[in-house]
């Protein structure tokens, strides 16, 4: 259950989880020199191994046509939540994708930015305990906002085939390339390729531990999107909050893993333990209370503070992937935030309505990783090219400027590349307007 803790315990307890992680970095690297030294085979021994599963190299793609008839294969409800969760998510994305910038300076250069598509992604779906569908939108419809040409995807195998949801969101997209393999070994697949996983230019998607350093490991030979490990969410509750959705929400991030963790910042003490009392009761009734227990007890904690400003400030410490305000006026309080992948704002804003249809990606930097980093949005699958094309009088106006740094610089083939378009040796710099 979920314990009421000082500041100082809380950061203990963050600190410990983080060292947790940095021990699945030996178990990643040994998974990735069996992947590079025996490709597919190590596919199939680790899947084996790990997920209980034996594949061989024919079955390790799953049939397109399991993917086109997936719409069969779920309720009419479903598909009309998932058509509507994919629409809203690409008009999210529409809105916010990265348009070119392009000016001209006082001399007429012509300057900015050009976007362009990364060619090849590879979309890791989480899959080891829960089915995601809602991954697969939320890492896929950015992907092709932005124009990305080839998507592959990943997940672990089952016994049985993939969720029907998760290939009806695969359909949704458009994706016919998925192969049943998981954990850090596909993210090695996709980074090196094998025989039969082609190798792609960036890695995107959540998933455990195991995972999420797998994808920190290959970061340099491909891109990837960040550091998106097991969920978290801080819940900052003044009085006016209801305890029983304060508890839910905490609920909903630590049902995902034993790793995940869920943290309440409050002033009110009354709150604190109605909110504990609601969490034991969710408790005894969910399917995935085991989990969900085991995460609050282990890597949780509720904090009494002196106001939301305090609880901001730690909540900026601890650099959360989501943070809510359940508190009178939340819009007041924005601009104190630092550090959170997503803000959820006043009592309607649940979690979970972002998790799966509002728009923003739930892909979004945990483990203190949105200090520096952001949620997967078309940006992520987007490069972008600098474009620069100098007149006559731009040249003649800056080179000699520019000379003047070359020679501090001691690059003489710099300053003669620009001597020998003025013709001369430059004077000194002395920008002509
Ligand atoms: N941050 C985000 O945006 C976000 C979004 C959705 C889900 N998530 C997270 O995704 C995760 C899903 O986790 P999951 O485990 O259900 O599925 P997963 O697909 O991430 O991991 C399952 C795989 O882990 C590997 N594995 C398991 N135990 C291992 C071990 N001891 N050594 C080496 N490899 C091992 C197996 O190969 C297995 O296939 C959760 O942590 C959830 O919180 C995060
Ligand atoms: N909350 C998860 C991100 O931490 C995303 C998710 C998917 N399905 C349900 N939730
Ligand atoms: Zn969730």
């Amino acid at each position: 259950m979920l314990p009421v803790l000082t500041e100082h315990e809380l950061f203990e307890r963050l600190r410990k989880r983080a060292q947790s992680f940095e021990k699945a970095r030996d178990a990643v690297k040994k998974i990735k020199e069996m992947v590079l030294s025996s490709g597919d085979d190590a596919l199939i021994r680790l899947t084996s191994e790990l997920d209980g599963v034996t594949l061989n190299k024919n079955t390790m793609r799953f049939p397109a046509k399991g993917i086109e008839e997936s719409e069969k294969s779920i309720s009419p409800s479903l598909k009309k939540a998932m058509d509507l969760a994919f629409e809203r998510i690409f008009d999210f994305h529409e809105r916010i994708k990265p348009q070119n910038k392009l000016f001209f300076d006082n001399y007429g250069n012509l300057m900015g930015k050009i976007y362009k598509p990364v060619e090849s992604v590879g979309v890791y779906i989480p899959g080891g305990s829960a089915a995601y569908p809602s991954s697969v939108l939320m890492n896929i419809v950015p992907a092709l906002v932005a124009g990305v040409k080839k998507i592959v995807a990943v997940t672990p195998p089952k016994a049985e085939p993939p969720h029907p949801a998760v290939l009806y969101a695969l359909k949704l997209c458009n994706v016919t390339e998925l192969y049943t393999v998981g954990g850090a070994q596909a993210i090695f697949a996709l980074a090196y390729g094998t025989e039969t996983i082609p190798r792609v230019d960036k890695i995107v998607g959540p998933g455990n531990v195991y995972v999420a350093e797998a994808k920190r490991e290959v970061s340099g030979v491909v891109g990837i999107d960040g550091f998106a490990g097991p969920s978290e969410v801080v819940v900052i509750a003044d009085s006016s909050a209801n305890p029983r959705w304060v508890a839910a929400d905490l609920l909903a991030q630590a049902e995902h893993d034993e790793n995940a963790t869920s943290i309440l910042l409050s002033c009110d003490e009354s709150l604190i333990e109605e909110v504990r009392i609601a969490l034991q009761s969710f408790l005894a009734t969910l399917e995935s209370g085991k989990t969900a227990s085991s995460s609050l007890s282990k890597w949780g904690g509720a904090i009494k503070v002196k106001d939301v400003y305090e609880a901001i400030e730690i909540s900026n410490r601890i650099a959360p992937e989501h943070l809510e305000l359940m508190v009178k006026n939340p819009r007041t309080y924005i601009g104190y935030i630092k550090n959170a992948g997503a803000v959820f704002l006043g009592p309607f804003s649940a979690e979970a309505l972002g998790d799966y249809i509002l728009g923003p990606s739930h892909v979004l930097p945990t483990s203190g990783t949105s200090r520096f980093s952001s949620g997967l949005s078309a940006e992520n699958f987007m490069k972008a090219t600098s474009l620069i094309s100098a007149t006559p009088a731009g040249f003649f106006a800056l080179s000699p400027c520019a000379g003047e740094i070359a020679k501090a610089e001691g690059l003489p083939a710099h300053y003669l590349s620009l001597k020998i378009r003025n013709g001369r040796e430059f004077a000194g710099c002395e920008p002509r307007h």
